[in-house]
């Protein structure tokens, strides 16, 4: 084993003492005047000035905290809440962490640490970012998230990528989906492809689009699997009653969608009847896409060619638990059909599932969106959002059972899964808007033999 003489180790540190002095009031100009500023104060002005100094400062500094708090806020607050968790969190127990986590690298003898180039603060989260050490690959941190998430104290950890050897760490301060949410309130207008449903984690509305696509929402019971289908609905209100929306509605458990029967254009709560329904879906959908055909791309939704959107509760009752084979055989053929078929003419399909294992539904890949709630197992997650989602931190199955309504979901345009609470629509909210846009939009339904 060869042994680095002293003298190279400490001529490196004193370089590196060097560098970090002259490199510093580029790299925190504030920190390094905020020091500095008071010295040569008092040095030019004597302790008079520096007092001086330090009353002016304060009251400019609260004149501008009480005229413009949000610059005041992004600019003073977050920055020095972001130098003090760089310190005091980050800098401090970064090696320890890192180490015991296995992400220091070693190469003969010598420990290569991944090194912390900056902490920025937002309202809930701290972004760490970090360059990676040569050789390794960001998918190292994304396989020790958990390791991370209790190593610097946060709820949670997730990692994305910043361009070659950067990663950027996003630990939350706190949980802003702690508590329930209220029924959002019915928008006035309604966008297909952005419903209003809850709270993504970073304090952003979530916004669901249903739109050009089909969503399979999964959760153990009681996970707020109703939550989902009834927060869509609500957000749907206005397109119901000017009928440019149609809710086709399928209740094997009669409990979860009958509260608002009265909202559904068709509404079946028996296996025979829920067939029927999928199959007149399905009838309809043809019919639509064969007027459309050469003619029409897309679909623009209009009470003459409303959007169709076929809630489907426990799609496993039918997929899987019927007794009757022919009954299975049907609706799976049907759901196949129209989630492949179905996005372009303006037929979606919003499921929701409690096992989402092969055996149980093996269509669960023709639905492009997911939502998954509190699920059982880690493998579970695997199957609804991915292999890769639980490396970027969506661990749907350790949700805590206290917060039904919390799941994973991921945006347009990200690989990475974020974290939402869905609001809770009561049974009060469900009658109170059967009440209100109920008769106007005339239900037709005939409960218990399905199609209306
Ligand atoms: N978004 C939410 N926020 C707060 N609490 C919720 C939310 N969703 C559901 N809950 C609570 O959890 C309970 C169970 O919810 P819900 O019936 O929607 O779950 P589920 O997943 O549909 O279960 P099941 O499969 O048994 O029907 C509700 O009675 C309510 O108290």
């Amino acid at each position: 084993m060869v042994e680095t003489p002293a003298v190279f180790l400490i001529t490196r540190w004193i370089y590196r003492l060097l560098r970090t002095m002259v490199l510093a009031p580029f790299r925190f100009p504030v920190a390094v005047s905020t020091l500095v500023g008071p010295v040569v104060t008092v040095h030019y002005l004597g302790w008079l000035g520096l007092a001086l100094g330090v009353a002016l400062s304060g009251a400019g500094l609260g004149v501008w905290w009480w005229r413009w708090p949000l610059s005041f806020r992004s600019l003073v607050v977050l920055r020095a809440l972001a130098a003090w968790r760089w310190f005091w969190v980050y800098r401090r127990h970064w090696q320890p962490v890192l180490v015991v986590a296995g992400l220091a690298e070693s190469y003969q003898e010598r420990q290569y640490l991944p090194q912390i180039r900056r902490v920025t603060c937002s309202e809930w989260a701290d972004r760490v970012r970090v360059r990676l050490v040569a050789g390794t690959a960001p998918a190292d941190f994304e396989n020790r998230v958990v390791e991370l998430a209790h190593g610097f104290a946060a709820p949670s950890c997730r990692v994305s990528g910043l361009g070659p050897r950067d990663v950027v760490l996003e630990f939350p301060r706190h949980d802003l989906l702690a508590e329930p949410l209220d029924a959002l309130a019915v928008p006035d207008e309604v966008d297909l492809c952005a419903l209003p449903m809850g709270l993504r984690e970073d304090g952003q509305p979530w916004r669901m689009r249903l739109h050009g696509t089909h969503v399979l929402t999964v959760g153990v019971t009681g996970a707020g699997k109703g939550s989902v289908i009834w927060s869509a609905i609500r957000a749907l209100l206005p397109a119901l009653s000017d009928g440019s929306v149609r809710v086709w509605a399928i209740d094997p458990k009669r409990m979860e969608l009958s509260y608002g029967r009265s909202l559904f254009a068709r509404y079946a709560d028996s296996a025979e009847a829920a067939v029927g329904l999928l199959e007149a879906a399905v009838d309809d959908m043809q019919e639509r896409a064969a007027r459309y055909a050469g003619h029409q791309r897309t679909h623009v939704a209009t009470p003459e060619d409303p959007f169709v959107v076929v809630v489907l509760d426990e799609v496993a009752f039918l997929t899987a638990y019927h007794p009757d084979r022919d009954i299975r055989r049907r609706a799976e053929n049907a759901i196949a059909t129209l989630t492949s078929q179905g996005r372009s003419v303006g037929f979606c399909v919003l499921a929701a599932l409690q096992d989402p294992r092969k055996e149980v539904m093996n269509l669960r890949n023709l639905f492009p969106d997911k939502v998954a709630l509190r699920l059982d197992e880690a493998s579970q997650v695997d199957m609804v959002l991915g292999e890769d989602a639980r490396d970027r931190g969506a661990n749907a199955h350790l949700i805590d059972p206290d917060v039904p309504g919390v799941a994973f979901v991921r945006l347009e345009g990200s690989p990475v899964p974020v974290r939402v609470r869905v609001a809770y629509v009561s049974d009060d909210d469900i009658a109170a808007m059967a009440t209100e846009y109920g008769p106007s939009h005339g239900l037709r339904s005939v409960p218990g033999e399905g199609v209306a």
